[in-house]
């Protein structure tokens, strides 16, 4: 038999022609436009099972496995293609005469083609299935076909991706697969069974049994998995290439946030928006929170007195616009070029105020019919919206290996102002124990060591990423300026001396809280007794590093 001229041109072209395929799908979306188009460019069509079964209701002629294997499904579909005949024709190299005759002495013949996707194991254990039902859909003869075929990419071309059905049909018409094409669909085939194996890995050692050490809940093995998302345009500085990876079908979080106007997001963005993100959702009711390298500027909550509640309030005004001109308030300076995140919907009367402000970045659950449009005035502010999804344990990569901790939730129950012990001075007012628990609530989004000034549900003042506890506290006390007296502090750790204290009690502070736990609490709360300072112990830290 002669080539035609198409095979002629492929195969100059290295096109490895497609005689011969596999074809076993849990998904069978897009199976017939593909079976069709296969069968149309001559490719002989081998499946399993009910993916047989739909092709032949389309009318495309098929080989079932069962003839290939001389061997019926067994054990439920437990073993299907697990068999000599289906991997002796996905892994030989048909580059070697040895491998060739060997298949001629055993009447295999072999795949140029592999079309393979697994059970829905991630799905099943989502849906709450039981233990039986999610092993039961640990998919093994797939993997191993797929491997097979990825690691015989010289011979076989390996298709794991449903949205590469249109571009299969296209090669298979233009006389086969190059080979580095082959080699990608290998790669994107490992890939696949690599992320695939971590979820069942993670899901046996993590929820059907743990290897963890008693009281802790950190496994023996950790396996990530993540897809490059996004090139972006540098790193922290322009000399610094950089990428966000993720899951690119997980819309959860400041990763998978969906920006709706402006520029696109930098690499210093991100981590400035997820930090203002995190700190807007610290708190209950409305809160928003100005970010500025990864500290903030500004945080505030609704307190009840804002616009909106009473008839004679400007109606064009309303409670998060008002809570966002109390966050920008405390630090205006700082807050130029800032992230603002809010933790309910973006008003337009707010959008009104940040147009007018020169903002990188804003987030929010949603936006006002018409919020968007104000904010859009501005052609390089970033608008997102996102949802709130934070992870339960939090990676950070140090030299040589990684930290895993549990993310620093506000619920500890030193974070109820009812667990508090009150260590000196007149019990706090109600209005005033309300701002203790929010700035309370507020340092855990500044760096340590953090001192944050508070009145009227805002921040007024913040020290932040000191390497002592004094300057921080003259920072904060600096930031306050006339704001300080009266107000109330918040320290995210104990104070190791009266000093930082004093700095506080000095510039007219009314309440502090701080976690305690010092050798010198007793010092430091006598200094509190003197100057009159209200002082309450949380037995909490919240240190942010
Ligand atoms: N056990 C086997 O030999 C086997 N071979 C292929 N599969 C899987 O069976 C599914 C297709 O089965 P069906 O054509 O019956 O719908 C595919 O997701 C494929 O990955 C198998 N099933 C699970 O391991």
């Amino acid at each position: 038999m002669t080539a035609t001229e198409p095979q002629v041109a492929a195969l100059a072209e290295g096109r490895r022609p497609l005689r011969r395929a596999l074809v076993s799908v849990f998904d069978k979306a897009g199976l017939l436009d593909l079976a069709t188009g296969l069968h149309a460019a001559g490719v002989e069509i081998v499946s399993t099972g009910s993916t047989a079964g739909r092709i032949a209701d389309a009318g495309v002629p098929v080989t079932r496995v069962e003839e290939v294997t001389g061997f019926p499904e067994c054990l439920d579909g437990r073993v299907k293609t697990l068999h000599p005949r289906v991997h002796a024709g996905l892994l030989a190299d048909t580059r070697l005469p040895t491998h060739t005759q060997a298949l001629e002495s055993l009447d295999i013949a072999p795949f140029d083609l592999l079309v393979v996707n697994l059970y829905p194991f991630t799905a099943t254990v989502a849906s709450g299935a039981s233990p039986d039902d999610c092993v039961e859909q640990i998919d093994i003869g797939g993997p191993a076909m797929i491997r097979a075929a990825a690691k015989n990419h010289e011979s076989v071309a390996v298709v794991t991706d449903p949205t590469r059905y249109p571009w299969l049909l296209e090669q298979a018409q233009e006389g086969g697969v190059v080979l580095a094409d082959r080699r990608l669909l290998a790669a994107e085939a490992f890939r696949h069974t690599a992320s695939y194996d971590v979820a069942v890995a993670s899901w046996m050692g993590n929820v059907l049994t743990s290897d963890a050490e008693p009281g802790s809940p950190f496994p023996g093995w950790v396996g990530t998995t993540a897809r490059r998302r996004e090139v972006l345009r540098y790193g922290e500085n322009p000399h610094q290439a950089a990428a966000l990876y993720g899951d690119p079908e997980d819309a959860t979080g400041i990763a998978g946030a969906t920006q709706l106007h402006g520029k696109e997001m930098s690499y210093n963005n991100y981590v400035d928006t997820d930090a203002a993100w995190r700190a807007a959702h610290d708190h209950d009711g409305v809160c928003v929170a100005i970010i500025k390298h990864a500290n903030p500027c500004g945080i505030a909550v609704a307190t009840g007195d804002e616009p909106g509640d009473d008839p004679a309030d400007d109606p064009a005004d309303d409670v998060v616009a008002a809570v966002h001109r109390k966050a920008h308030a405390c630090d205006p300076t700082s807050a130029f070029g800032g992230v603002i995140a809010s933790n309910t919907e973006v008003s337009t009367a707010m959008a009104e105020t940040v147009s007018e402000i020169f903002t990188e970045v804003i987030v929010a659950p949603s936006y006002a019919e018409g919020a968007v449009d104000v904010l859009a005035r501005k052609k390089n502010i970033r608008v997102l919206t996102a949802t709130w999804a934070p992870a339960a344990a939090e990676l950070r990569p140090i030299s040589g290996g990684l930290l895993l901790q549990q993310r620093d939730a506000v619920d500890a129950p030193g974070d109820d102002p009812a667990h508090w012990t009150l260590a000196c001075g007149d019990p706090a007012s109600s209005e005033q124990l309300a701002d203790l628990a929010f700035a309370w609530r507020a340092c855990r989004a500044v760096k340590s060591n953090a001192i944050l000034l508070a009145h009227g549900g805002a921040t007024i003042g913040v020290g932040m990423g000191q390497v002592n506890r004094v300057d921080a506290a003259k920072l904060a006390v600096a930031r306050g300026g006339d704001r300080v007296a009266g107000s109330v502090a918040a320290s995210d750790a104990f104070f190791p001396f009266p000093d930082g204290f004093e700095v506080l009690a000095d510039a007219g502070v009314a309440a502090v809280v701080q976690p305690g736990g010092s050798v010198r609490d007793e010092q430091v709360i006598e200094a509190a007794q003197r100057a009159g300072v209200t002082m309450y112990l949380t037995g909490t830290r919240h240190f942010a590093h």
